[in-house]
């Protein structure tokens, strides 16, 4: 793994910028002022146990759930309060929980629709090669319906149709959710492919040792906040893991 010091970076790097991001459902704090960035081609990990905050600090990002922040930014410009719309087309790709694909569509046509969110059409033709190549699966049933897809083959073409957008910051929201092992081995290795293409990626995840050992730093999210952060050399260190896991 490249080893990184974005300290030293400074912020010409930067693909996101979170500062003291809160989100509030009914007055109670969900999210309770966390920062964190991720610079372009690293990998940051988002752990930590149920109701953490981790999936609305993501909503928030696309400004699906209402939250407030001293700074909301994707390469420098603004994103606090800009439609989902709008920072999809800036760049940001998320890929909620669940595969949230059309399935009365065939693959190909669901692949298609991240078309929308792309900047420009060059390159298209080269970075579906590169995207079907990550899931060769979704190569062979190019044309068959989405929705006789498997859970785990869903998920690819979840996170295809999101690359074709050719995002600089990829948010994956636990994609590893209910998927075989083949299928978790897959997709992580695709998570690793965009990285080391240059592309940014945020990781939600409950498998925490796999997230800790394949991110550059992992946030442990607990009750809302930015309890631990953690590097690679943690994979390894069930204590903090479970410690991590459970919130403590
Ligand atoms: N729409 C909502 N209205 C009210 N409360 C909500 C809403 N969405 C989430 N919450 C609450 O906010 C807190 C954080 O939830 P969130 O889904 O962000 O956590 P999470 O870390 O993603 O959890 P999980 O791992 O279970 O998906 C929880 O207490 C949850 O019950």
């Amino acid at each position: 793994m490249t080893e990184r010091n974005p300290e030293s970076m400074g912020e010409s790097n930067r693909v996101l910028t979170v500062e003291n991001l809160t989100v509030q459902y009914g007055g109670v704090p969900a999210v309770d002022g966390i920062s964190f960035h991720v610079d372009a081609g690293e990998l940051v990990g988002v752990i930590g146990p149920n109701g953490a905050g981790k999936s609305s600090t993501l909503l928030a990002l696309v400004n699906a759930v209402r939250s407030s922040s001293q700074r909301l930014e994707l390469s420098g410009a603004s994103i606090a309060g800009k439609a989902p719309e709008y920072v999809a087309r800036h760049g940001l790709a998320l890929v909620t929980e669940g595969h949230h694909i059309f399935g009365e569509l065939s693959v190909v046509d669901n692949l298609k629709l991240g078309r929308v969110a792309r900047s420009s059409a060059a390159g298209l033709e080269e970075d579906m090669e590169w995207i079907l190549g990550l899931f060769p699966i979704l190569r062979e049933f190019h044309s068959r319906s989405a929705g006789l897809l498997s859970g785990g083959q869903q998920q690819q073409l979840a996170i295809a149709r999101a690359l074709i957008s050719s995002p600089q910051l990829l948010v994956l929201d636990e994609p590893s959710l209910g998927l075989s092992p083949t299928a978790v081995d897959t997709v992580f290795a695709a998570i690793e492919a965009v990285r080391q293409r240059g592309v940014a990626v945020l990781l939600v995840e409950q498998r925490a040792q796999q997230a800790v050992a394949a991110a550059d730093r992992t946030h442990v999210l607990s009750e809302g906040r930015v309890t631990m952060t953690l590097t690679p050399s943690d994979a390894s260190n069930s204590e903090l893991l479970t410690k991590a896991y459970l919130g403590s």
